[in-house]
C-alpha cells in the first residue's frame, strides 16, 4: 500500500541544518503518514524531494513564528516610511480598503469571515489575498497570453522589493506594511510565483508527487502565508509545525478539489492536472479525457481522487482549532464550503467534464452558522451536541 505524507510530527530543532543530514536519516524523521484505505486504486507518495522541499519551507515559517521574529523592516518607523513615500497616509488606508473590496468581490464568504478578525489582521489577510490574486491573474487573467518567464522574474523582483520596503504601488505598500508586522517569510510567496512558472510550461503531471508540488506552489503556500497573520491560539498545545502542516494540507485539499471540479474546463485548455500514472493504471487515456465521457472507469478513478482530497481536508481540520479564536470561523467556513464541492461532484455522477460542481445558496448559507458553531465549540463538542 502506498501513502501520502501530509503531516510530519517532529521537533523542529532536530531539523536545524536539514541540508546537512543524510536522506535516510531525514526519512526516519519525517514520520507520520496518512495511508489510504483498502481497495483504493489511487495512491502515490510525494517523493522525498518534493516533500522535503515543502517541509523545509514549513519549518522555516514555523520557526519564524515561534521566535516571533518579525520581518526585516521593523527596526525603523516603517509606517512613516511608506506614508512618506506615498506622501499621504490616507492612500495607504484606501489601499487596504481596496484590498478588502477585491477580497469581498472574489471570495465573499472568506471576506465575511475576516470581519471577525482584528482590524490589523484583517487588513494583512486582504493584502496577502490581493497579492495572490494578482499573481494568479498573471497566468490566468485577461493578459495571460502575453506572460513570459521574464515577466514572472520581474514580478519576483518586485516581491523582493515589497519585502525590502520598496513598494511599487499601493497594493504593494499595503503588503509591505503587513509583512513587516507579522513573521511572514518571503519563501511561500516566491514559491507561488514558481507555481506560475510551472503552469506556463507544464500541462501534464507524471505522478502525484509532481502534482503535489504544483498544489503546494499554487495553494499550499497560501496556508503558510496566512497562519502567521491569523495567529495561533495562546492556549494551543499543538506544535507549530503541526499547525503549519494543517494549513499546508488545507491549501492542497482546496487545490485538489479545484482541479477535480475543473477537469473539463482544463482539458479544453489542453491541460490535465491529474497524475498520468494513475490515469494509465485506471485505463484512461488523454483522448478519453478530451472526449469527456463519463464511464465506470472514470467514476472509479474519480472516487479515488476524491478520497485523497478528503484525506487532506481531514488533515487540515486537525489544525483549525489551534488558530486564534477569531481566525477559526473564516477558515472553517472556507473548509466546509470547499469540501462540499467534492460532494457535488459525486451528486453529478462524476461528470466533471460538462457539469460544474458547485455549492448551492442554501448549503452555503447553512455552512456559515455551522462553521461558526464549529469555530466556537470545536468539531467534537458540536457533533456531541447534535448527536444527543
Ligand atoms: C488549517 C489552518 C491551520 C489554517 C488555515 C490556513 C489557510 C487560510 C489555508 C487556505 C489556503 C487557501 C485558501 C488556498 C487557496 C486554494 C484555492 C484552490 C483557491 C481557489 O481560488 P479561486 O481560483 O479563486 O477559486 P474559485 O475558482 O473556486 O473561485
Amino acid at each position: 500500500m502506498s501513502s501520502v505524507v501530509v503531516r510530519v510530527n517532529c521537533d523542529a530543532k532536530s531539523f536545524v541544518g536539514i541540508s546537512r543530514i543524510g536522506r535516510r536519516e531525514r526519512s526516519v524523521r519525517l514520520c507520520s503518514k496518512v495511508r489510504f484505505g483498502s481497495g483504493g486504486a489511487v495512491v502515490a507518495e510525494p517523493s522525498r524531494s518534493s516533500e522535503e522541499r515543502v517541509y523545509e519551507v514549513v519549518l522555516k515559517q514555523a520557526g519564524l513564528v515561534r521566535e516571533e521574529k518579525r520581518g526585516a523592516n521593523i527596526e525603523f518607523d516603517f509606517e512613516k516610511t511608506i506614508e512618506g513615500d506615498f506622501s499621504n497616509g490616507d492612500l495607504l488606508n484606501s489601499a487596504y480598503d481596496r484590498c478588502g473590496e477585491v477580497c469581498a468581490e472574489y471570495a465573499k464568504t472568506f471576506y465575511l469571515g475576516t470581519q471577525l478578525m482584528t482590524q490589523e489582521r484583517r487588513k494583512a489577510i486582504w493584502a496577502i489575498y490581493v497579492w495572490c490574486r494578482r499573481t494568479d491573474e498573471l497566468v490566468d487573467g485577461p493578459n495571460s497570453s502575453h506572460i513570459t518567464p521574464a515577466a514572472l522574474d520581474r514580478w519576483e523582483q518586485r516581491l523582493t522589493d515589497v519585502f525590502e520596503c520598496r513598494p511599487y504601488d499601493m497594493f504593494d505598500a499595503a503588503l509591505s506594511l503587513s509583512v513587516s508586522k507579522y513573521p511572514v517569510d518571503i519563501q511561500p510567496f516566491k514559491d507561488m510565483i514558481e507555481g506560475m512558472r510551472m503552469d506556463l510550461t507544464k500541462s501534464r503531471y507524471n505522478n502525484f508527487d509532481e502534482l503535489y508540488l504544483y498544489c503546494y506552489y499554487v495553494a499550499g503556500t497560501v496556508g503558510l502565508m496566512s497562519v502567521p497573520v491569523m495567529g495561533i491560539a495562546p492556549e494551543s498545545k499543538a506544535s507549530t509545525e503541526s499547525i503549519y502542516n494543517a494549513a499546508l494540507a488545507l491549501g492542497i485539499a482546496n487545490q485538489l478539489t479545484n482541479i477535480l471540479r475543473d477537469v473539463g474546463e482544463d482539458a479544453r485548455r489542453g491541460r490535465v492536472y491529474l497524475p498520468q500514472d494513475e490515469l494509465a493504471q485506471a485505463g484512461i487515456s488523454d483522448e478519453d479525457i478530451m472526449r469527456g465521457k463519463v464511464t465506470d472507469k472514470w467514476r472509479n478513478f474519480m472516487k479515488g481522487q476524491i478520497k485523497r482530497a478528503r484525506m487532506f481536508f481531514d488533515e487540515a481540520e486537525k489544525g483549525v482549532s489551534e488558530l486564534s479564536s477569531a481566525s477559526r470561523w473564516p477558515v472553517w467556513a472556507a473548509l466546509l464550503l470547499y469540501r462540499q464541492i467534492l460532494d457535488s461532484i459525486e451528486a453529478n455522477d462524476y461528470n466533471n467534464f460538462t457539469k460544474r460542481a458547485y455549492v448551492g445558496k442554501v448549503n452555503k448559507l447553512l455552512s456559515l452558522p455551522a462553521a461558526y458553531g464549529v469555530a466556537l465549540l470545536g468539531p467534537k463538542k458540536l457533533t456531541k451536541l447534535f448527536m444527543r
